[in-house]
């Protein structure tokens, strides 16, 4: 019997660099795209031995020694391991000790006498997938990329693979400590079958110190809160909460810390999630060079500009909160009158934004409806044109020219509500939300003609994920995630 535990990556839709405030929240959707963690006991490995896989790499296996007493745990990297795993080793580490404390050593030594095997797999969408279309022959469209194998190998190292912005380490952390916490027996084997439980929120807090620990910085940690929870509008915790543990040797208990009862985890978790008939779409896109210091040049200009930025901030959270007010308004108008909306859904989704209301003879509820949809349309190109000038200000590209004149292409598709850069910004992804009718027997979808208009852009290339509704991290059979046992069956 394995532990397989995935959680999904995200892309962060208003909110990025002010969700680094606690003053302000983001909206985050968590994306169908997932890490997947399988553990499994395995003889041969060796007694007190861990061995870490993750098949889709070049020189990415990595074996640690557990030695368990009374005391403490100690996790020794083998000294034949070939490359080293910093996040891999610090997930270990901190999950064992957190472990150690909870259950004791001699449950922890049962867990350990047989040896672990874990292996890691990301869907491809973490992984820019330009060069496996090229090398098939296909179009770049979504058809294309379920042509390609799950979980495909890239031919390369994780130093070297191309990232898409997805969240690949925030979702590892967040599935391998989901999955550890499950298998060593520290939480519930039910922690992850209901969205509010300790369980959950223990994984969530000690994902979010390990992700800290790893990036040696203690970042919003919105990555890891969608990984954990899903889609919802999220306020950051107080760095304070985690700051004494923050230095390697630190010596403190981490439960009285890590516990879903210390009350200093003060994040803020909304439920929220795409309306009904909509669909977000995500691109790769490959725009020019990164620059990759856009957070420290904001962060720069915050301090040296104090009250023009909290203006602009201040400005900008308000069409932040307007936007996720508004898809939510949406939400409810499906649930109060489903007949009027998918209608007005179907109506919209053949006419670009400008004739929404042109037609002063349709039925009300159906206006009401698409004056709603009009007003998430105009909100996200208000937050464009806000970011804009936040870049401008900071000098740096957080929607250069090139992004622009893209988006401003996209969002004029027939059925498009509206899109923008994701997270930070820059170069490298656009995100659109655009309306699902539907019956498009006799006037196509949106989304196909999204992927027509990318297939054209040479710099474009679609990622497959929509949002998942799954309430973030959650346990699954190996037998039934389409092409995961064959993936951790490489070597
Ligand atoms: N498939 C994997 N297997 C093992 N470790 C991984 C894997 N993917 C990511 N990692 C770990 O995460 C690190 C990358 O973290 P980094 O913070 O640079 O990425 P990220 O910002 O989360 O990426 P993204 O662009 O997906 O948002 C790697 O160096 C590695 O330690
Ligand atoms: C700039 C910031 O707000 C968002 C970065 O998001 P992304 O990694 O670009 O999706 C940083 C953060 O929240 O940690």
């Amino acid at each position: 019997m394995s532990t397989v535990v995935s959680a999904p990556g995200k892309v962060l839709i208003a909110g990025g660099y002010l969700v680094l405030e606690p003053a302000y929240s983001g909206i985050v959707i968590s994306a169908s795209s997932r890490f997947y963690t399988v553990i499994t006991d395995k003889d041969g490995i060796g007694a007190f031995t861990i061995q870490v896989r993750s098949p889709q790499f070049v020189d990415a296996t990595w074996k640690y020694t557990v030695s368990v007493s009374e005391a403490r745990v100690d996790v020794q990297e083998h000294a034949d391991n070939t490359s080293k795993n910093k996040f891999v080793y610090l997930a270990l580490k901190k999950t064992l000790d957190f472990s150690h404390e909870v259950v004791g050593a001699s449950s922890l030594s049962a867990t350990l006498t047989q040896g672990l095997d874990i292996a890691i797999a990301g869907d491809n969408d973490f992984y820019s997938q330009r060069a496996n279309l090229e090398a098939l022959g296909l179009p770049r469209t979504l058809e294309s990329l379920d042509k390609i194998e799950p979980f495909a190998a890239t031919g390369v190292t994780l130093g070297d693979v191309h990232k898409t912005g997805m969240g690949s380490s925030a979702s590892l952390i967040t599935s391998l400590v989901s999955a550890l916490l499950l298998h060593t027996k520290t939480i519930p084997a039910t922690s992850f079958d209901e969205v509010h439980t300790d369980g959950r929120r223990l994984a969530h807090n000690l994902a979010q110190y390990v992700h800290c620990l790893a990036q040696g910085k203690v970042g919003s940690g919105f990555d890891v809160s969608a990984a954990a929870f899903g889609s919802h509008i999220y306020t950051r915790f107080n760095p304070d909460v985690i700051r004494p543990l923050m230095s390697d040797n630190s010596n403190i208990a981490l439960q009285d810390i890590i516990s879903p009862s210390n009350g200093d985890w003060n994040y803020r978790v909304e439920p929220f999630q795409l309306p009904p008939l909509t669909r977000i779409m995500l691109a790769d896109v490959d725009a020019g060079s990164d620059t990759p210091s856009l957070v420290g040049k904001v962060l720069a200009w915050r301090k040296s500009e104090p009250e023009h930025s909290r203006a602009l901030w201040t400005a900008l959270d308000q069409t932040n909160q307007s936007l996720a007010k508004t898809l939510r308004k949406l939400s409810d108008m499906h649930a109060e009158n489903s007949g009027a909306y998918t209608s007005a859904v179907q109506y919209i989704g053949t006419l670009e934004t400008s004739q929404w209301l042109a037609n002063p003879t349709r039925p009300a509820a159906e206006r009401a409806i698409a004056q709603t949809f009009l007003e998430a349309h105009d909100l996200s190109e208000s937050i464009r044109r806000q970011m804009r000038e936040m870049g401008k200000l900071a000098g740096v590209p957080i929607e250069p020219e090139q992004q622009t004149q893209l988006l401003d292409q996209c969002v004029n598709i027939t059925g498009v509500i509206g899109g923008g850069v994701p997270g930070a910004g820059g170069f490298d992804a656009i995100w659109l939300l655009v309306l699902e009718p539907v019956d498009t027997t006799t006037d196509g979808a949106p989304v196909a003609r999204v992927e027509e208009t990318w297939a054209r852009a040479e710099a474009v290339s679609p990622l497959l994920a929509s949002e998942s509704l799954a309430k973030g991290c959650r346990v699954e059979f190996l037998d039934t995630v389409k092409g995961l046992k064959t993936a951790i069956s490489r070597t």
